[in-house]
């Protein structure tokens, strides 16, 4: 970098910061104005005056009172766009833009090179100069996408060409450029290397100014309905669709709002982690759930298996979980659904003081009157008006019944008045809403007067209804809400019918084998619990029969961490966002829930969606450990020669054994005060949530926060941790609590333990007692250090 260019670049520096600090101040005024004319409209109330005498004045009134409504609101909607755009010109006084690029269309090359800056928001001045480009902008992308020379970048109206000249970073501090560097690639190492040797934090940050070009395809990407990023631990596929968000907001500003975009992610501590990136790029957040939250929401009554159980209960079942995960069970499912239109339907009676009002068999025979061409969902609510009308007929019966007698002797007198006040409704409206109306009409004295009954006899009939009428009601909401469908023993019924829907067979399940597993499922649900792969055939089960569509107003929908999930789920979320648009990341060898099947997961849920709308990205660099980390780790792999480290240099991962678990203990409590002393935010992640809690006793002198739930927040200094709730975060330095032979031997640990040692940016250390773990005796020796301690 010349003196020159930087007494420029600082001149235009200085240029822009002025423009905006005078964009600053207008701002500032209109805000004031904006907030000065609103009180100034809203203290003109006191002139609308009220005439309501004649039929002209009452027009008069209403206009005038419109008239101000809507010039309050015009107000209102200026106020808050300038509050918006005076937070982005606040923002953009600091740093206004990290880069700047030369170039030329191809076409016209006789003339200058135009040169643009690139910032986190658009700023034009008064004349209509763009000073800086927001990132976001197509021609942004050139930035992103390639180095000099020829670069093609896609405008909305189609592809677009450039010829580049000079591509410049910036790093600006307080209106000060500190540093400046030209270069030819796409993102100068330089750059990243400096963005990635901070230090970890509680949480994510935002990457636009060094948006890798395989990560710029992935937050770009408008045309796939499908979207699979398969990348290694660190390649920064979460870092991509949280950019990749913002990106869509902005593309379809108007069109889209956030509301409109749901992410499921691995755990709540994860959702904690990543919501500060979109308010740093001046966007809202997005809907962040799990899939447990998602599923246990539906079922309050079930408590469905949380995320340490389904971690730590899955041995033993592989092969059934395998076949309740599959997509053949997804089809399953569809068929068994298919035949209740036919006969199966397990109905409950409704009753009534104690008594079947409408019996089961008399619910069934309705639902089967209809036509066998009738759909599922219009089968249910052709019974469901049936059965409301039949419960209307039961007004007349009830009526006459004894305990309507003593129910009238035992009224109240504010009951009896209540009665008698307010207007009648009927038993299927919606009688709560109706009710509160004609009773606030009766207590505006509106409503229909008190009554006059003729003869006792009209009183009592009078009286008999309306109580009768009260007692059904809670019946007609049960008939509304399909309460006389028995959902849990169809779900049974289903299991039990399973091996005439699909051939257990082909998964290896002996019908013994399946006998023995319905019996479980069947006490668990005397105890209202389900495991989390069968919460997922019951709800799709109950979807089908009832008749959902999902929820229509999702356009997009990201699925992190896709590996933790089964095909089953996955066809589940599609059926229940019908117009999303799916996002899915995934690293095959991070699966810690679904182990060796997930392999066929990608093709299994692309097979869902139109071939031409699907499109895969690959990302093998690795951005979040050192080099030494990633060749470590990634030899615990068996195909893990794919993966990309990023030249950062750093120290060797040490494997520290011990002979026993006191001597392990010692050195975890050296490690955690050397991690300290160097200022490195250490995490120890151990297998389970027992052992954590174990841990977390035996370092109760010690500075450590015991993360055991995921409902809690990631505390800034050093944590215990179970690798379940590990995953997606990353720490400074990480110890590996029990690596060794005893507690990481089987193959399917290997992933585990790969998921936890990419966890850790800068330093890895593994503490084990007795013998070294064979994952890790499979790892060429010059790759990490060993001590015996
Ligand atoms: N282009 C980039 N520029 C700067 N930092 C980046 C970039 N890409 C990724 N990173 C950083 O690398 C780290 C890992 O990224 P991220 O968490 O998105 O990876 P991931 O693929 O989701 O990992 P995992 O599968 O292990 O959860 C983060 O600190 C992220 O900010």
């Amino acid at each position: 970098m010349s003196n020159n260019q930087l007494t420029s670049e600082q001149a235009y520096l200085d240029q822009t910061l002025g423009k905006i600090n005078h964009s600053l101040e207008e701002t500032k005024e209109e805000i004031k104005k904006s907030k000065g004319s609103l009180e100034n409209v809203a203290s003109a109330w006191d002139d609308v005056r009220v005439k309501t005498s004649t039929y002209s004045g009452i027009v008069e009134t209403a206009m005038s009172v419109r008239q101000q409504q809507q010039a309050i609101a015009e107000r209102e909607a200026a106020k808050s766009r300038a509050e918006v755009r005076f937070q982005t010109l606040a923002k953009q006084e600091d740093k206004p833009y990290f880069a700047r690029i030369d170039f030329q269309d191809p076409q016209e090359e006789s003339q200058k090179p135009e040169s643009i800056y690139i910032g986190l928001a658009s700023y034009s001045d008064e004349a209509g100069k763009f000073w800086i480009y927001d990132w976001r902008t197509p021609v942004a992308s050139i930035y992103y996408d390639g180095g000099l020379g020829k670069v093609d970048y896609l405008t909305p109206v189609g592809p677009q060409q450039a010829n580049v000249t000079l591509k410049r970073q910036f790093e600006i501090e307080s209106g000060k450029i500190v540093t400046l560097f030209d270069t030819e690639e796409a993102i100068g190492d330089a750059m990243l290397l400096n963005a990635l040797s901070g230090e970890s934090s509680t949480k994510m940050k935002s990457i636009v100014t060094t948006i890798q070009k395989e990560q710029n395809k992935i937050i770009r990407n408008t045309a796939a309905d499908l979207l699979f990023v398969q990348g290694a631990a660190g390649s920064g596929k979460t870092a991509a669709i949280m950019q990749r968000v913002a990106y869509l907001l902005y593309r379809y500003r108007g069109k889209l709002n956030s509301g409109q975009v749901v992410m499921f992610s691995p755990n709540q501590l994860f959702n904690d982690y990543v919501d500060q990136v979109l308010p740093e790029l001046g966007e809202q957040n997005l809907v962040q759930l799990t899939f447990f939250q998602y599923a246990s929401r539906r079922l309050p009554r079930i408590s469905v298996q949380t995320l340490a159980e389904r971690f730590e209960q899955t041995a033993g079942n592989e092969k059934i979980d395998r076949m309740l995960g599959s997509l053949e069970l997804f089809e399953a499912t569809n068929r068994y659904a298919q035949s209740l239109n036919q006969s199966g339907l397990q109905a409950k009676s409704l009753n009534f003081r104690g008594e079947p009002l409408i019996s089961k068999e008399k619910v069934l025979e309705i639902y089967y009157q209809y036509n066998s061409n009738y759909k599922l969902s219009q089968r249910l609510e052709a019974t469901q008006d049936s059965l409301l009308r039949s419960l209307r007929a039961q007004v007349g019966v009830q009526m006459k019944k004894d305990w309507v007698e003593l129910a009238i002797e035992n009224l109240s007198k504010e009951e009896y008045d209540e009665m008698v006040g307010a207007g009648s409704t009927r038993l299927g409206d919606d009688q709560e809403g109706d009710a509160a109306a004609a009773t606030r009409r009766h207590q505006l004295g509106e409503g229909p007067q008190e009554r006059e009954f003729k003869s006792d006899k009209q009183e009592r009939n009078f009286l008999a209804k309306k109580i009768v009428t009260q007692a059904l009601r809670p019946i007609a909401k049960r008939i509304r809400r399909s309460g006389f469908i028995n959902i849990n023993t169809q779900f049974v019924d289903f299991l039990r019918a399973l091996p005439e829907f699909i051939k257990l067979a082909d998964f290896s399940i002996s019908n013994a084998e399946w006998d023995s597993y319905v019996q479980r499922v069947i006490a668990d649900l005397k105890e209202h619990k389900l495991t989390l792969t069968n919460t997922t055939v019951y709800l799709y089960l109950y979807d089908l029969i009832t008749g959902k569509h999902g929820q229509r107003d999702i356009r997009y929908l990201f699925i992190d961490e896709i590996q933790d999930y089964t095909p089953f789920q996955l066809a589940f979320l599609k059926f229940s966002f019908p117009n999303a648009k799916f996002t899915v990341l995934g690293d095959l060898n991070q699966a810690i829930f679904t182990q060796d099947w997930a392999n066929s997961l990608e093709q299994d849920f692309a097979s869902l969606f139109d071939q031409d709308k699907v499109e895969l990205i690959e990302l093998r660099q690795t951005y979040r450990s050192t080099e030494q980390i990633t060749n470590f780790s990634k030899e615990l792999l068996q195909n893990g020669r794919a993966i990309e480290a990023f030249n950062r240099d750093d120290e060797l991962p040490v494997m520290q054994l011990a002979k026993d678990e006191a001597g392990a203990l010692q050195a975890v409590k050296k490690q955690l005060a050397e991690n300290a002393a160097d200022d490195e935010k250490t995490a120890i992640i151990t297998q389970t949530l027992q052992a954590a809690q174990d841990l977390a006793q035996n370092l109760a002198e010690e500075d450590v926060t015991l993360i055991h739930s995921e409902n809690q927040r990631l505390a800034p200094g050093a944590v215990i941790i179970p690798s379940y709730l590990a995953k997606g975060l990353e720490f400074d330095a990480v110890i590996i609590w029990q690596a060794d032979a005893k507690h990481y031997s089987q193959a399917d640990q290997q992933r585990l333990l790969y998921t936890v040692s990419t966890r850790a940016m800068h330093r890895l250390t593994l503490i084990g007692a007795g013998e070294l773990s064979p994952l890790i005796a499979n790892v060429p020796a010059d790759l990490y250090s060993r001590e015996q301690v």
